[in-house]
């Protein structure tokens, strides 16, 4: 099963393609395709950090855009609650290792990135979009976005927290982590949480050409310049990462926060029915 593919943005698709920026663009789009709703499983997260690391390679490649083939509906439905519920602790380590990576690649990428927000974009989905430089979002109130872990019961760690804080500032961050809100387009875009509001079918079309002016700026000085902003941050995780692996697996297979997690798991089949 390809849980996403790459491919050139004049021409069409290929499946699982790795030399994948166009050499006419130089930019590559990543269209997640993962039904029911592009959780990031272990084995999506995994496919997603081979994917970039080959991007990065890529001398021909200075730009990724990162969008959804499940639209009109969802971005990504952030962590797979299934690869953190009823797993032993070795798994959740494992688990949380490609989480760490998938944010490290993508927050520390040398290409320019941006997030072409076609569907709800919650919590871990909300983390990859914030990773990105730049975000477009779909103006469709049926969409939301935002970090929600308090609302099942979990704590968004601190580098998630700390990306926030790096795009909307420490206020907005205190507000949104401590109610878990999920915001709309409108006060998304409010608050800074996404860049620009665009008509659904326009996503994608927009953040191509978002993409071809962020490309004129001269690249070494654009590197440098995102790499001096983010470096702090990137490396709090660097230098805390086995520390923060334990974190997480003596979190989450507590009995507490299994049952908080199989209620919310409930709780999304009854809204179903
Ligand atoms: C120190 C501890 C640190 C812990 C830090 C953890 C950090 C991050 C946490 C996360 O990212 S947890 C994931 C949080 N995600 C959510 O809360 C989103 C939940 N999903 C939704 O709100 C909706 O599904 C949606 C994304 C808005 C889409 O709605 P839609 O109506 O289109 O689809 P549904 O019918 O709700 O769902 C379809 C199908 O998918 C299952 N599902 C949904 N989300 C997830 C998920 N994140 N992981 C696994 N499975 C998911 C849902 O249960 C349905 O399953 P079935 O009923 O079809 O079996």
């Amino acid at each position: 099963r390809n849980l996403f593919y790459l491919s050139s943005v004049r021409t069409t698709t290929f499946i699982l393609k790795m030399s994948n920026s166009s050499p006419s663009t130089g930019v590559a789009v990543m269209h997640m395709q993962s039904p029911p709703v592009n959780s990031l499983s272990l084995d999506f997260l995994t496919e997603l950090c081979i994917g970039v690391e080959k991007l990065e390679m890529d001398k021909g490649c200075r730009g990724l855009i990162i969008t959804s083939v499940l639209s009109p509906k969802v971005f990504s439905a952030g962590l797979d609650i299934l690869e953190m519920y009823g797993k032993s602790p070795e798994r959740c380590g494992e688990f949380w290792k490609a989480v760490q990576e998938m944010w490290l690649k993508l927050y520390g990428s040398n290409m320019t990135t941006i997030a072409a927000i076609n569907g709800s974009s919650p919590a871990g989905g909300c983390l990859m979009s914030l990773t990105c430089d730049y975000r477009i979002m779909a103006d469709n109130p049926r969409y939301s976005i935002g970090l929600n872990e308090t609302q099942l019961g979990i704590v968004a760690p601190f580098w998630f927290k700390d990306t926030m804080v790096n795009t909307v500032g420490h206020r907005n961050t205190e507000l949104a982590l401590q109610l878990g809100l999920l915001y709309k387009p409108a006060e998304a875009l409010k608050i800074g949480l996404v860049d620009q509001l665009v008509p659904e079918d326009q996503v994608l079309a927009v953040a191509t050409q978002t993409m071809t002016k962020w490309l004129t700026i001269p690249e070494h000085a654009r590197q440098i310049t995102k790499s001096m902003m983010r470096k702090p941050t990137l490396d709090k995780l660097r230098s805390n990462r086995e520390a923060d692996i334990q974190n997480f697996v003596s979190f989450i297979t507590k009995d507490s926060i299994q049952k908080s997690l199989r209620m919310y798991m409930e709780m999304l089949k009854q809204k179903k029915a």
